[in-house]
């Protein structure tokens, strides 16, 4: 059913690349922050500016992870360690939660001056799903999911969240440790072996490899799918569409929402 395999009772979907096209919007965000950060810091230590690279750090050391964790294993690749601050830290502050914070700023920025593209393949699943008697949960790294969800009209498919406001006051570990997708099946009463997990990052993939998960779907919207397969999923698809058996949409006049 729904391309997944027997005994499957819930579906847990990543929410930027995955439902939603703000995977590209959070590298952009991140790339606007981490150059401004790089600049002023190659100055200021008599060293060459080397921009971050949106695809190949963003894969490697950003994408799909807590915002602390994100600027924390970039810096880690770079050589460059900064004290943690705390969350209240403006963004100004030149500590790994004062960078956080100046991202987001562009991020939010960019989600309210550009809108958020949906996926229709993913729109259609989430129906589908709904309509097959799944349980729906959304399960993301990201502190602004609530906001996307209502801004693109995807909340009415989704029965629970389990985001990064739940991991800071929950206190769980963010991907690439299984235990927010963990946290989403046990709110539905369902073993992990009875959840499929969604997801379009290598840390999410992995997080659902080693939550042992029943089946672990790959979506690959830029060209790594053998990444993916590699961190453990077990099909690749770049398009939920194709779960449905048909093939990938064309994109429908329309789909762009919260312009
Ligand atoms: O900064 P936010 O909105 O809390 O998001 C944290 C992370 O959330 C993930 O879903 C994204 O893949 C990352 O790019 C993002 O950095």
């Amino acid at each position: 059913m729904l391309g997944l395999p027997t005994g499957i009772q819930a579906c847990l979907f990543d929410l930027d690349g995955v439902l939603t096209d703000t995977a590209a919007v959070h590298a952009a965000a991140w790339k606007e922050m981490f150059d401004e950060f790089l600049r002023e810091y190659s100055a200021r230590h008599g060293i060459p500016f080397r921009p971050f690279d949106a695809r190949a750090e963003y894969d490697a050391y950003v994408d799909g992870k807590p915002r602390a964790s994100g600027v924390r294993d970039f810096l880690t690749a770079r050589g460059i360690t900064l004290p943690e601050g705390t969350a209240e830290d403006p963004p100004a502050a030149m500590t790994v939660n004062g960078l956080g914070n100046r991202k987001n700023e562009a991020v939010q920025r960019r989600i309210r001056t550009e809108g958020v593209h949906v996926f229709e393949g993913s729109r259609r699943y989430l129906r589908a799903a709904e309509q097959a008697g799944l349980r729906r949960a959304v399960v993301s790294s990201s502190a602004n999911t609530r906001e996307v969800l209502d801004v693109t009209g995807l909340a009415k498919y989704v029965e629970e969240i389990v985001d990064g406001v739940t991991i800071r006051t929950e206190g769980l570990r963010g991907k690439p440790a299984p235990d927010t997708f963990l946290a989403a099946a046990e709110r539905f009463g369902v073993a992990p072996s009875a959840a499929a997990v969604f997801e379009d990052a290598l840390a999410g993939v992995s997080a659902g490899r080693s939550g042992h998960f029943g089946h672990v779907i790959g979506v690959d919207r830029v060209g790594q799918a053998a990444g993916l397969k590699a961190h453990g999923a077990d099909v690749v698809v770049r398009d939920l569409a194709e779960l449905l058996g048909s093939g990938v949409p064309a994109e429908l006049p329309g789909d762009l929402e919260g312009e």
